[in-house]
C-alpha cells in the first residue's frame, strides 16, 4: 500500500475516534487510558536503545532520560503542573521521598519534579509489563513482592545501605497501591523504617487530588491542573526503631493537610475518611 493513503487511514481512524470520544464519555476514558499506555510503549521503545547506548545498562542515570520523554507526556492530555518547593530536594547526599499515589498518570507528576539519582519502589509485577518493565528494570526502578512481608523487609534493607553508599535518593509510595478516593489511605511503614536505618531525611511530596479530571467509576478523563508541593525534609539523625510510629504519623498528617489545602478543599476531620473505598484506579493490566 502507497505511503499516502496509509496516512489518510490514519487521519481518518484518528477523527473516527476523536468522534466517539466526544460522543461517550466511557470511550473517551478507555481511548485516553489506552493513548495513556501507548504511549508508555512507545517512550519505552524511545528509552530503551538511549539508555543502553548512553549508560550501558541498569542505572539510575538512565532516570534523566525516561524523564525527558515521560515529561512530555502532559501535553497529549491537557495536563498542567503547578509545583511549589523544588528547592527541598536540594539536601546533600541521600533521602527518602514519599508522595501519594492515585493513579498510574502519577508517572507524569514523578518525572515532573523528580530529583538527579533517585530510584522508585515499584511492586514486582510491573516488571512483567514487557518493554515498559524492560525500562523501569534499567532506570533502577527496586522491586519488592509486596506478597512476602519478609521478602520485601529484606530487600528495603539492602535499600538502607546501598543507598548511603551510593548517594542515591529512593522514592517510596507509603500507601502501598494506588488511591484515588480523594482521601489517604493509612501509611505503610517500610519508608520510614528505611529512612530511620539510613539514618537519611525524609521529603514529603504532595500531589493534589485528581478527582475532578479523572475518575475511573465515573469514567471520567479530562485536561486538568495538578498542583505539587514539596515539603521540607525532615531530619532522622538520632532516631531509632521506636521512632518509626511517629514519624510515619507526622508525616501522614502533615501530607493530609497538604494535600486537602492544595485540593481546595476544607480541613478535614480526623473522622473523615476515602468516599469510595473500592474504587479501581488504573488498568486490569497492572493488579
Ligand atoms: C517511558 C515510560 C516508562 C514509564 C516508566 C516509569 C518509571 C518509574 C516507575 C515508577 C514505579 C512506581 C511503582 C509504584 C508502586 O508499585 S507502589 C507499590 C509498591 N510499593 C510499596 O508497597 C511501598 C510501600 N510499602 C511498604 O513500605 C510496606 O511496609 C512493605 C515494606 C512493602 C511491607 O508491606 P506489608 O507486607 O504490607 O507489611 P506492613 O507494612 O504491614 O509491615 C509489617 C510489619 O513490618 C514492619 N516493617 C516494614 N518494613 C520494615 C523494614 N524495612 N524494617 C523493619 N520492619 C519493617 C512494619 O512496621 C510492620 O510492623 P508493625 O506493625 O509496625 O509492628
Ligand atoms: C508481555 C506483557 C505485556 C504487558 C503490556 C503492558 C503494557 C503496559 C503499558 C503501560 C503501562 C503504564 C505503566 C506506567 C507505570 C505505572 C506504575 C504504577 O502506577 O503501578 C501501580 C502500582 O504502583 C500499584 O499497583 P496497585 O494499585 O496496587 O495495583
Amino acid at each position: 500500500m502507497e505511503p499516502g493513503w496509509l496516512l489518510w487511514g490514519a487521519a481518518v481512524l484518528l477523527l473516527l475516534l476523536h468522534v466517539l470520544a466526544e460522543l461517550s464519555p466511557a470511550v473517551g476514558f478507555v481511548l485516553r487510558l489506552g493513548w495513556y499506555c501507548l504511549l508508555c510503549v512507545l517512550g519505552s521503545l524511545l528509552a530503551v536503545p538511549a539508555c543502553l547506548l548512553l549508560n550501558g545498562g541498569r542505572t539510575v542515570r538512565n532516570m534523566r532520560i525516561i524523564k525527558n520523554i515521560v515529561k512530555a507526556f502532559k501535553y497529549f492530555f491537557g495536563l498542567k503542573f503547578e509545583v511549589k518547593g523544588l528547592e527541598n530536594f536540594e539536601v546533600e547526599g541521600p533521602a527518602i521521598v514519599v508522595s501519594n499515589h492515585q493513579s498510574i498518570l502519577d508517572m507524569m507528576g514523578l518525572m515532573e519534579v523528580l530529583p538527579d539519582n533517585c530510584v522508585q519502589v515499584g511492586k514486582k509485577e510491573l516488571l512483567y509489563t514487557g518493554i515498559v518493565g524492560l525500562i523501569m528494570y534499567l532506570g533502577g526502578v527496586i522491586f519488592i513482592n509486596r506478597k512476602s512481608t519478609t521478602s520485601a523487609k529484606m530487600v528495603m534493607s539492602e535499600v538502607a545501605k546501598t543507598m548511603v553508599a551510593e548517594n542515591v535518593k529512593v522514592w517510596v509510595y507509603p500507601e502501598g497501591t494506588r488511591n484515588c478516593t480523594g482521601d489517604f489511605l493509612p501509611f505503610k511503614k517500610g519508608a520510614f523504617h528505611l529512612a530511620i536505618q539510613a539514618q537519611v531525611p525524609v521529603i514529603p511530596v504532595v500531589y493534589s487530588s485528581f478527582t475532578s479530571f479523572y475518575n475511573p467509576k465515573t469514567k471520567l478523563f479530562t485536561s486538568g491542573k495538578i498542583k505539587v508541593e514539596i515539603l521540607p525534609p525532615i531530619e532522622t539523625k538520632g532516631l531509632t526503631s521506636d521512632d518509626v510510629s511517629d514519624l510515619t504519623d507526622r508525616c501522614y498528617h502533615t501530607m493530609r493537610e497538604t494535600f486537602f489545602v492544595l485540593s481546595g478543599r476544607p480541613s478535614p476531620s480526623e473522622q473523615w475518611g476515602p468516599d469510595q473505598p473500592d474504587v479501581w484506579c488504573g488498568t486490569a493490566l497492572l493488579v
